[in-house]
C-alpha cells in the first residue's frame, strides 16, 4: 500500500471501550514477555505462567514464536529485517487482544534491544513485563531441544541466534531467570510472585 493510501484511512472510535471490556473482565490487561535463546526456556516458562493464571480465573491468551511463525508470519523467514517484521505484527496483535482484556503471554527470541523497545512503546511501559530467560548459549545447545543447534553448527540452518546471528541481552528486565541454576518450579514461583501486584485489579 503507498502512503497515500495510508493518508486516507480513518481511526474509527467504538462505543465499547477498553475500560469497559477490564471491567467485565475484573483484571488489567498485561503483555508478559519472555526473551531469551533457543532452547533457554521461554515456551516451558511462558505456559507455566499462563496455566498458573488461568487456573487462578485470569483470561489470558499465549503468543509463541514456533506457531505465530507457522500461520500468521508463515511468510517470514530469520533475517533481521523479517524478525523485526514478525515483532511488529505480534506486538500489534498482542496490543489487540490487551484492548479486548486480556493478560498476553508472548514466547519469543526478539533478539534485538530495539525491537523490544519498540513493543513497550506500543503497549505502554506500565503494561509491558520483560522477562529475560537466562541461560548461557552452552548449555541451550546441550540441551539442543529440537536439534537445530547441530543443524546450525553443519551450516544447514543460517542466521542462528547465538551462533551467527546476534542476541541482545536486557539490560533492565522486570525479571532475570537462570534457568541453567533455577528449576522451572521455582522459575514460576518467581514470575507468579513478582506480578501478582501488576494482574489485581483496582476499580
Ligand atoms: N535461524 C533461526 N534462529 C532462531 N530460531 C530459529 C531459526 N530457525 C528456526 N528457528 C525456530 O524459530 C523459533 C524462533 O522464532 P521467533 O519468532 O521467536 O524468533 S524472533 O523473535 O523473530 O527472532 C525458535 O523457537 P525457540 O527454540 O522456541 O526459540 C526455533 O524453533
Ligand atoms: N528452569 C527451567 N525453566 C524452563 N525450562 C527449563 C528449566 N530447566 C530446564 N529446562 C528445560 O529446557 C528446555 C527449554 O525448552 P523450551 O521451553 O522449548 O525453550 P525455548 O522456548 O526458549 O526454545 C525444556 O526441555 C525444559 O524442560
Amino acid at each position: 500500500m503507498s502512503k497515500n493510501q495510508v493518508n486516507n484511512v480513518f481511526h474509527q472510535d467504538f462505543k465499547i471501550k477498553p475500560i469497559d471490556r477490564q471491567k467485565r473482565l475484573n483484571q488489567k490487561p498485561l503483555l508478559i514477555w519472555f526473551t531469551g535463546l533457543s532452547g533457554s526456556g521461554k515456551s516451558t516458562l511462558a505456559n507455566g505462567t499462563e496455566q498458573r493464571l488461568f487456573q487462578n480465573g485470569y483470561h489470558t491468551f499465549l503468543l509463541d514464536g514456533d506457531n505465530i511463525r507457522k500461520g500468521l508470519n508463515k511468510d517470514l523467514g530469520f533475517e533481521k529485517e523479517d524478525r523485526n517484521e514478525n515483532l511488529r505484527r505480534i506486538a500489534e496483535v498482542a496490543k489487540l487482544m490487551m484492548e479486548a482484556g486480556l493478560i498476553v503471554v508472548a514466547a519469543f527470541i526478539s533478539p534485538y534491544r530495539k525491537e523490544r523497545e519498540m513493543i513497550k512503546e506500543l503497549v505502554g511501559e506500565d503494561r509491558f513485563l520483560e522477562i529475560f530467560v537466562d541461560c548461557p548459549l552452552e548449555e541451550c545447545e546441550e540441551r539442543d531441544v529440537k536439534g537445530l543447534y547441530q543443524k546450525a553448527r553443519k551450516g544447514l540452518i543460517k542466521n542462528f541466534t547465538g551462533i551467527d546471528a546476534p542476541y541482545e541481552a536486557p539490560q533492565k528486565p522486570f525479571l532475570q531467570l537462570p534457568t541453567s541454576d533455577w528449576s522451572k518450579e521455582e522459575c514460576l514461583d518467581k514470575i507468579i510472585g513478582s506480578i501478582k501486584e501488576k494482574i489485581t485489579w483496582i476499580a
